[in-house]
C-alpha cells in the first residue's frame, strides 16, 4: 500500500514526503516540476514527472505502485496570478482535480487529503475563524479551491472515498533538519520576502497597507509552521484510515502576527536592519484572518511543536542561505549529490 503525493516535488509536498518516510510508508510523487524540483524528492522516492490531470497516467501510477491514499497538494498557488488568469487556474486547480477524483474512485482508492486554504473564508466576520463560517473566497484560486472541496463532498457521498479537507493559513519556516524548504525564488510570501531582504538577496521590501482595522494597521495573519502542517496530514491519513468521518479542518494556531511584527521578528533574528517600503493596500487582502483549531486538535488530535515565529524565521533563513550556498535560489540544475542538508542553530 502507497501513498501518493502529488506536488511532492513542492514546497509542503516535499516536507510531507519526509513526513511519511519517517513514518514508514511507501510514497510515490507526481508532480509536472512546474514550480517544484526534482531535487526535493528524495532518491528513495519515485518520481512520476508528469500531470495529474493526465488520466492514463494518473491510472497507470495508482495501478503501478498499489496507491491506498492519495495526498493531493499539487496546484497552482499564487492568488494575484488567479486573477489575471482565472481559466488556468480553474483547469489546474479545479478541472484536473476532477479527473485525479475519478481516477481515484475508478481505481479503488480509499482515502483522500486535499491541500484546500483559507482563501475559502475571503474576509471572515470573526477570528478565529471556525471551519462552519460563510464561505465567501475573493480571488479565482479561492473558489477554485473550494469547488474541489465541493466535488469531494459529493464524490464521497456517491462512492467509497473517504476525505479530509484541510484548510492551511499561512505556511512558513523549513524543516527542522534542514532537508527542505521554501525554494520557489519568485515567491511572494511575506517570510520569504522578509528573509531575502534580510539577507541581501533583494534590496528590500514592499509592506502592503498600514490603515487596516488591526491593533498596528498592518493585517494579520496566522503563521503555520511547515513540518507541523505535514503532521497534520499524518494525523489525517490515521484518523481516515481507522475509519473516521469525513472531515474538513482548519491547520494554524489559532493566533495571528501583524505584518509589522513578523519583520520586526525577521530584523531581529537576523541582525538585519533592512529597508522596508509602506506601500497601498494588495488588492484581495483580508485585514486578519486566524484559524479557529479546536477541530484538527480534538478530532485528528494534533499536537503542534512549532508554534514559535521566531523559530520559524530561523528556518526560513537557513533554508535561503542554504539555497544561496548551492548557487542559485531558485534552480532545478542542483544535483540532489550537491545538497547537503543546511546546518541549523
Ligand atoms: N504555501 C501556502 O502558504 C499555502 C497556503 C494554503 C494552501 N496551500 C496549498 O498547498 C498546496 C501546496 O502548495 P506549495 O506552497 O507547496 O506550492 P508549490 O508551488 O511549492 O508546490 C506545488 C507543486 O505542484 C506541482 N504541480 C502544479 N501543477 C501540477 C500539475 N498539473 N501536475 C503535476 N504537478 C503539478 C508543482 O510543480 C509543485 O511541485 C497547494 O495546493 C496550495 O494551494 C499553500
Ligand atoms: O512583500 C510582501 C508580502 C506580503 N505582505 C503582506 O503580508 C501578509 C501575508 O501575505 P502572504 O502573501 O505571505 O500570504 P497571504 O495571506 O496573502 O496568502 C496566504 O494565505 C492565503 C489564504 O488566506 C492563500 O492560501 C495563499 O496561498 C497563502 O500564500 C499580507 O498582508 C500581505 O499584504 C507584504 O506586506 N509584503
Amino acid at each position: 500500500m502507497t501513498v501518493l503525493v502529488t506536488g511532492g516535488a513542492g514546497y509542503i509536498g516535499s516536507h510531507m514526503v519526509l513526513e511519511l518516510l519517517e513514518a514508514g510508508e511507501k510514497v510515490v510523487v507526481l508532480d509536472n516540476l512546474s514550480t517544484g524540483f526534482r531535487w526535493a524528492v528524495p532518491a528513495s522516492v519515485p518520481l512520476v514527472v508528469g500531470d495529474f490531470g493526465d488520466e492514463d497516467l494518473v491510472t497507470e501510477t495508482l495501478a503501478r505502485y498499489d496507491v491506498e491514499s492519495i495526498v493531493h497538494f499539487a496546484a497552482k498557488i499564487v492568488v494575484p496570478d488567479s486573477v489575471t488568469d482565472p481559466l488556468g487556474y480553474y483547469l489546474n486547480n479545479t478541472a484536473k482535480a476532477r479527473t485525479l477524483i475519478e481516477c481515484a474512485v475508478d481505481s479503488g482508492v480509499r482515502n483522500f487529503i486535499f491541500s484546500s486554504t483559507a482563501a475559502v473564508y475571503g474576509d471572515p466576520q470573526h477570528n478565529p475563524v471556525m471551519e462552519d463560517e460563510p464561505l465567501k473566497p475573493l480571488s479565482p484560486y479561492g473558489r477554485s479551491k473550494l469547488m474541489v472541496e465541493w466535488m469531494l463532498q459529493d464524490a464521497a457521498n456517491a462512492h467509497d472515498l473517504h476525505y479530509a479537507v484541510l484548510r492551511y493559513f499561512n505556511v512558513a519556516g523549513a524543516d527542522p533538519k534542514g532537508r527542505a524548504g521554501q525554494s520557489t525564488a519568485q515567491a511572494t510570501h511575506l517570510i520569504k520576502v522578509a528573509v531575502q531582504a534580510a539577507l541581501g538577496h533583494r534590496p528590500g521590501m514592499e509592506l502592503f497597507g498600514t490603515d487596516y482595522a488591526t491593533p498596528d494597521g498592518s493585517c494579520v495573519r496566522d503563521y503555520i509552521q511547515v513540518s507541523d502542517l505535514a503532521a497534520a496530514h499524518m494525523d489525517a491519513l490515521r484518523y481516515l484510515r481507522a475509519g473516521g468521518e469525513n472531515i474538513t479542518c482548519n491547520c494554524g494556531y489559532a493566533h495571528g502576527y501583524s505584518v509589522l511584527e513578523v519583520i520586526d521578528v525577521v530584523k531581529k533574528v537576523s541582525g538585519v536592519d533592512f529597508p522596508v517600503k509602506i506601500s497601498g493596500r494588495r488588492a484581495g487582502d483580508p485585514a486578519a484572518i486566524v484559524a479557529g483549531n479546536d477541530k484538527i486538535k480534538s478530532v485528528l488530535g494534533w499536537t503542534p511543536k512549532y508554534d514559535d515565529l521566531e523559530q520559524i524565521v530561523r528556518q526560513a533563513l537557513h533554508w535561503e542561505q542554504h539555497l544561496h550556498r548551492m548557487g542559485t535560489a531558485n534552480s532545478a540544475r542542483i544535483a540532489p549529490a550537491k545538497i547537503a542538508p543546511a546546518k541549523i542553530a
